[in-house]
Parts: C-alpha cells; structure tokens; sequence
C-alpha cells in the first residue's frame, strides 16, 4: 500500500488525467493509491494518514456526481490526524460565479470531520467572479482549468505537488 491515497471523480476525464499526472508528480504507484470515488468504501480512507481529493464542479456549483452520491458516505470516515489536501477542475469563463465549487464543499465537509487541510494555492493569476473554495484570499487546493488555461496544468501541478511533498513530510 502506497503512503498516499488519492481520490477522485471525474465526468468527462479531466481530474482524472490531472490524478494520474499527480501520481506521477509524486514517484508513482509506490507513493500514491489512485481510487475512483465510485469504487471506494468508507473504510478504504482509513489506509491512509495523507489524502489527496479530487473534484471537477458540475451543475453550476455543484459536486460531481459520484462524489456527490459519495457525500453523506463522509460522516462515517474519521478524519482526525489525517492530513488533507485538494485538487479541483473547473471553468473559471463560463462559470465565473461558482468557479471551483465543488472543492470548496468538500474541504468545508471534510475538515469539520477533523481533516486537516494542507496545500492551499494562490489565486493569483486566475479571473473570476466568486467560488466557495476560497477560503482568507486562498484556494483550498489546487485550481485547475483545463477549459481556459491548460497550458498552466503541468506547471501547475509541479509547484503543487512540490508543496505537497514538503507539508505531507514524505
Ligand atoms: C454543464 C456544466 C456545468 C459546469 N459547472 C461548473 C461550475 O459551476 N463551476 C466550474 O468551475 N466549472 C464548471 N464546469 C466546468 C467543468 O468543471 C470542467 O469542464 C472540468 O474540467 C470537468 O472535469 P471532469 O472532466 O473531470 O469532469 C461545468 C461544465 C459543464 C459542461
């Protein structure tokens, strides 16, 4: 078993390919578990003292859907100790007033749940109007959007990934 677990849902394959590049970031399958939230338990969490979440937003605001399915499952999961970080796709033009959402919802969740949330992310050089997933003038996680700006995605995810690296201490 990796020292990381990496959930994720996707709809039409952006956060999945943004996890895979994440795992790779990381060293690979010997670091990070990658698990598609429609195939996870509850107890599957339970494996792992570093989490990695992955969530696109949908429906103007909303989770995707399988993590929406997934979300009432997170009250049975204790998140105390645990470190927690999160990643998000989005469209920061067409959705500029729900931008990154999901991930927001998320973090709120999970972290009253005891989670401890690392990796927060500037949200410099990003426009848009308003997203729940700001949180003191920072994302919860990594922003990406493969729709307007995906030639930031691989940069992006190194600087993160090196972050991560460091407040996860492996
Ligand atoms: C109908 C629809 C609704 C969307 N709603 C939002 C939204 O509210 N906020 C946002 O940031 N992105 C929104 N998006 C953009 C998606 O999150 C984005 O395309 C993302 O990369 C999809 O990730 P996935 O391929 O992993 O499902 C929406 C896209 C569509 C087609």
């Amino acid at each position: 078993m990796a020292k990381i677990g990496l959930f994720y849902g996707t709809q039409t394959g952006n956060t999945e390919t943004v996890g895979e590049s994440i795992q790779k970031e990381f060293g690979g399958e010997s670091v990070v578990d990658l698990e598609e939230i429609c195939n996870a338990a509850p107890n599957d969490f339970a494996n792992y003292d570093c989490i990695i979440v992955g969530c696109p937003t949908w429906n103007v605001g909303e989770l995707q859907s399988d993590w929406e399915g997934f979300y009432e499952d997170l009250d049975s999961i204790d998140f105390t100790g645990k470190k927690v970080a999160y990643f998000g796709s989005g469209d920061q033009v067409g959705y500029a007033d729900n931008f990154q959402d999901a991930m927001g919802i998320l973090e709120e969740k999970i972290s009253s749940l005891g989670g401890k949330t690392v990796g927060y992310w500037p949200t410099d050089g990003y426009d848009f109007d308003g997203s729940k997933a700001v949180k003191n003038g920072k994302f919860v996680g990594l922003a990406i959007d493969e729709d307007n700006q995906s030639d930031l995605t691989d940069s992006r995810i190194k600087t993160w990934v090196a972050q991560l690296k460091s407040e996860f201490g492996v």
